[in-house]
């Protein structure tokens, strides 16, 4: 059967994202890491969301890793491709949502294409291509200290100027989206004429999205966040209803959770499931100086993991951040605490973990890369943007798993996955 939708996220919490929105809004969904081998049986799948590592590495990498996802999922019949973003457009002026998206219209020809990374239901809009995060400006947002990408400016359009060298960059605005699909795709027509086939289009509500997404499905590529993946789905989806599928089936085994996020809305749910569970607060100076700062860590969980579900966290305020940044440099420093997170979470698994929820999309990614899982499916919502995972193929077949985006989720989101994922 061939794919009605092909996603490439450039994150493993934006892919589960992304999954648990198309599945709740019609369609049957296979999250993957990387491209997959031969053989991932996909005959009752209408959207496969590519993982990609991909927010914070070079451009070119992004770029060539991207393009390889795309090819893999034209190849399985997707006449639309959808590049997932982040809804707060976390990048930097070197990329890299312009050069992949440049790179993946080249590839497909496409005159002209929309990007948003609007996601009301997360509180994330796009009004005249500014974006705002739960109201407030995204440069006045906590995003503005972001570890690893901080944003500071909220004009989109200008955002992705930088990003694009020569090509020009349009904006189709709330009043005509407020006019529907056609309406779209006529100004869409008149940018093009322009020479501005990549334009930033504002959505603020979910009737915009339905527009939206009605206006791209004929397109051949697309931009966005979750909200634009709902209006992909429901205007492929019409009449169709998911069956509810049994990936959160008990698995038993152990639970713990896992930290790298620094986001304002995980540090409060990190303090406020300390009250309940026992909670590490990993010594990152020691983990950047190679001392036994892992092996104490398992030693810890080893000996509450039997009677309690732990909590270890590498997570820090803004200014302990920017410390250990100024110490040993930004890259150096997340790539530091992202590996010894997941060598975290491979001793966590050898010690008869099998229930894991993991708080951060860069940490998400280093700990699934290590334990080498290759697909998911997709398990009940937990909040918004963040399901239960069930793990297929690999030794670690058969595992739960929550991949949580740092600014997702209530306070009580620790608390809340662990009681579903038994
Ligand atoms: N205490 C810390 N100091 C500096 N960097 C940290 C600290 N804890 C985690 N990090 C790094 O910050 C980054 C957080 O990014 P990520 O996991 O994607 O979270 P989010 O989902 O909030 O973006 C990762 O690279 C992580 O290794
Ligand atoms: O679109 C979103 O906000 C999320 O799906 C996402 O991409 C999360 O990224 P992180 O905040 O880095 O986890």
């Amino acid at each position: 059967m061939s794919l009605r939708l092909g996603c490439i996220a450039d994150d493993y919490t934006g892919a589960s994202d992304l999954a648990n929105t198309l599945t709740r809004n019609g369609l049957r969904t296979v999250q993957t890491i990387g491209v997959p081998a031969a053989g991932l049986p996909l005959a009752d799948v209408d959207a496969v969301v590519v993982s990609l590592k991909s927010r914070s590495i070079a451009a070119a990498d992004a770029v060539a890793s991207s393009r390889a996802a795309a090819r893999w999922l034209r190849g399985q019949g997707a006449a639309h491709v959808m590049f997932k973003i982040c809804s707060t457009f976390d990048s930097t002026d070197a990329g890299n949502i312009g050069p992949v998206t440049l790179a993946l219209q080249a590839d497909g020809g496409v005159e002209s294409l929309l990007v948003t990374p609007a996601f009301p239901e997360t509180g994330r809009t796009v009004y005249q291509g500014h974006l705002f995060v739960n109201g407030v400006p995204l440069n006045e947002s906590p995003l503005k200290d972001h570890p690893l990408n901080p944003m500071r400016d909220s004009n989109l359009v200008r955002v992705l100027q930088r990003q694009c060298g020569d090509a020009q960059i349009g904006l189709i605005d709330a009043e005509v989206v407020a006019r529907g699909p056609a309406a779209i795709l006529t100004r869409q027509r008149e940018l093009a004429q322009q020479h501005r086939g990549i334009a930033i289009i504002d959505a603020i509500r979910e009737s915009d999205l339905l527009a939206i997404g009605a206006a791209a499905i004929g397109q051949k590529l697309s931009v966005g966040a979750s909200g634009l993946g709902l209006g992909l789905a429901r205007a492929l989806a019409v009449n169709s209803v998911a069956k509810p599928s049994d990936a959160g089936a008990p698995v038993g085994g152990l639970a713990a959770c896992l930290v790298g996020s620094c986001s304002k809305a995980t540090l409060e749910q990190i303090d406020a499931a300390a009250q309940f569970l026992p909670v590490l607060r990993l010594r990152t100076e020691n983990i950047m100086d190679n001392s036994a700062e892992i092996e104490d860590a398992l030693e810890w969980a080893a000996a509450r993991l039997a009677t309690a579900p732990v909590l270890i966290a590498s997570s820090g305020s803004t200014e302990e951040v920017a410390s250990l940044q100024e110490r040993y440099g930004r890259e150096r420093a997340g790539h530091a605490i992202e590996q010894a997170m997941a060598a975290i979470a491979a001793g966590l698994v050898a010690r008869g973990v099998r229930r894991l929820v993991v708080g951060g999309g860069e940490t998400s990614g280093a700990v699934i890369n290590r334990l080498g899982i290759s697909a998911f499916q997709l398990g009940p919502e937990i909040a918004p943007g963040v399901p239960v995972l069930r793990s297929l193929g690999g030794k670690d077949a058969g595992m739960l798993l929550a991949l949580k985006s740092g600014n997702f989720g209530g306070q009580d989101f620790f608390m809340r996955a662990l009681a579903m994922m038994h």
